[in-house]
């Protein structure tokens, strides 16, 4: 069995696929590299190898690395940059800089879709990436994501402390707050949804009038809702991750 990792700023997100490739077996979203080896460890499922991609620091993604070996005696191969890949021209001036769970989203919906996209990401940030129908990836913008926005907010403040399930319970209607915590948590979806939204108009320039729009990452559900034209994929990055590293 192969496992797949997609190492986030905040989560990693983890999957096993036969070695067929045909099915996933199990999966799941962990806090640490720790928790990571623990279920993995509980699952007692036979791992053979396993590919990645990480946004982390190379020394994190090396002691990950070390801890995959010593727990079940696999090697990983790690997604690395390029410049062109599968039809995709990475657009960044300097190709190495595009962060990689970017370039694995692109990837894989330029391959599920064959034509002209929008890939967006909601995780710790959000990002954009445009390609055109040819396959020229034309950059793309990071703004905070939905963790970074409401922290920014509780970190800087004095006044504005709530707790996670409060948050949640704000986030079932979107009138204009009447409290701190739905205030904050309303206004920071509605950042959110304006960003996507404006990405949709600017690809309606960049791309023309027919393309694909792709969702994904953590927060994608927050969103989806409100474009109905999407695809809303949580394993784009993994679509994108079986392209850059293939079977050995
Ligand atoms: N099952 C889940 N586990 C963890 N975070 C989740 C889950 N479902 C949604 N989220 C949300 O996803 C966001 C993190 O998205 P993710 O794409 O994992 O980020 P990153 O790639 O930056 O680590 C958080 O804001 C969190 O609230
Ligand atoms: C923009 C990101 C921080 C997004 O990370 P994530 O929210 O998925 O954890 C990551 O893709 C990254 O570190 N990129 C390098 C900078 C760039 O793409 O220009
Ligand atoms: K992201």
């Amino acid at each position: 069995m192969i496992l797949e990792l997609d190492c986030g700023n905040s989560f990693i997100k983890w999957r096993v696929i036969s070695t067929t490739e045909m099915r996933v077996l199990a999966g799941g979203v962990v806090g640490s590299e720790d928790e990571l080896i623990a279920v993995l460890s509980t699952s007692k499922i036979e791992l053979s190898w396993c590919r990645l991609v990480s946004v982390r620091t190379d020394d994190e993604t090396h002691r990950l690395m070390d801890k995959l070996r010593a727990a079940f005696a696999i090697e990983s191969a790690c997604a690395q940059p390029s410049r062109e890949m599968a039809g995709v021209r990475n657009g960044y001036d300097d190709y190495q800089r595009l962060g990689l769970d970017r370039w694995l989203a692109v990837l894989g919906a330029y391959h599920l879709s064959n034509s002209a996209c929008l890939v967006l990401d909601l995780g710790t940030a959000v990002t954009s990436d445009f390609v055109s129908g040819a396959g020229e990836h034309l950059g793309g913008f990071i703004c905070p994501g939905m963790p970074l926005m409401r922290n920014q907010l509780r970190t800087h403040t004095r006044r504005i402390r709530y707790g996670d399930d409060a948050a949640e319970r704000a986030l079932q209607q979107m009138v204009p707050g009447r409290s701190t915590v739905e205030a904050v948590e309303r206004g920071c979806l509605l950042m959110l949804q304006g960003f996507v939204h404006t990405q949709v108009v600017q690809a309606r320039d960049w791309l023309g009038a027919s393309f694909e729009l792709y969702l994904t990452g953590g927060d994608a559900f927050l969103v989806k809702d409100e474009f109905p034209q999407a695809k809303v994929l949580p394993d784009l990055v993994f679509v994108g991750l079986a392209i850059a590293c293939p079977l050995p």
